[in-house]
């Protein structure tokens, strides 16, 4: 199968999540949008869905799906993202797609995170791919070296605005074995708006596209 196949299929996977007359939480990225095209073709009547990127919106919008803004809502039961990494731990690493700062909003607003990704994304250790870090743009060079100071290596992503008007920092050379302790620590340097550590907000299930089909990892 290929990857975009395997998106596919955890995209079908996670309408088991959603329940009829709920509100939703909806992540961003190529896998999530598998899953918002096939909400739409469900026929599973949500009576909303709380997005984490105007990318999500666009798309749920166009489809008919009802979309609220977060300040709406009380709580969500389940929310569904993508990942670009996640450990066994169910820890994540995320913004990818730039949209991590409302991709971690939204998660905190659900009791459990349902994450879809194909195989590829579970390491033993979070750090192989580039850590995304939303930066109040006047902070980012100190904020790479400080991440320098720690051995890795912080690259501006070129030509990226954030939809809360940020910047992105791409960050190589990190092995993140301790994910709470990190992002925990990351997060309280001046002007780091987000860090692309998912650990306080960590996955609850992950649906997984294998070769095999589809594999539920469980976290709690
Ligand atoms: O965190 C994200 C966006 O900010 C995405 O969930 C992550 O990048 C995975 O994307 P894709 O499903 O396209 O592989």
């Amino acid at each position: 199968m290929t990857q975009d196949e395997l998106k596919t299929l955890v995209g079908q996977a996670a309408l088991h999540y959603v329940e009829a007359g709920s509100i939703v939480g909806v992540g961003t990225g190529s896998t999530v949008d598998k899953f918002i095209d096939a909400l739409a073709a469900s026929g599973i009547k949500v009576a909303g869905a709380v997005s984490s990127s105007v990318r999500s919106t666009e798309r749920m919008k166009g489809l008919g799906i009802p979309v609220l803004d977060a300040a709406e809502v009380q709580g969500l039961g389940v929310y569904i993202d993508g990942a670009d990494e996640i450990d066994h731990g169910g820890h994540m690493i995320k913004g990818g797609g730039a949209a991590l700062t409302r991709e971690k909003i939204v998660a905190d607003l659900a009791e459990r995170f349902i994450c879809i990704a194909d195989e590829s994304k579970l390491v033993q250790a979070l750090g192989k791919f580039p850590l995304p870090v939303e930066v109040i743009p006047m902070a980012a060079a100190q904020i790479a070296r400080r991440f320098a100071a720690m051995g890795g290596v912080a690259t501006l992503r070129a030509g990226v605005v954030t939809d809360n008007g940020c910047h992105i920092l791409d960050v190589t050379g990190l092995q993140i074995t301790e994910p709470r302790a990190f992002e925990a620590n990351v997060n309280q340097w001046p002007g780091v708006v987000t860090v692309g550590v998912f650990a306080r907000n960590r996955a609850n299930v992950c649906l997984l596209g294998t070769s095999e089909g589809v594999k539920t990892l469980t976290f709690d």
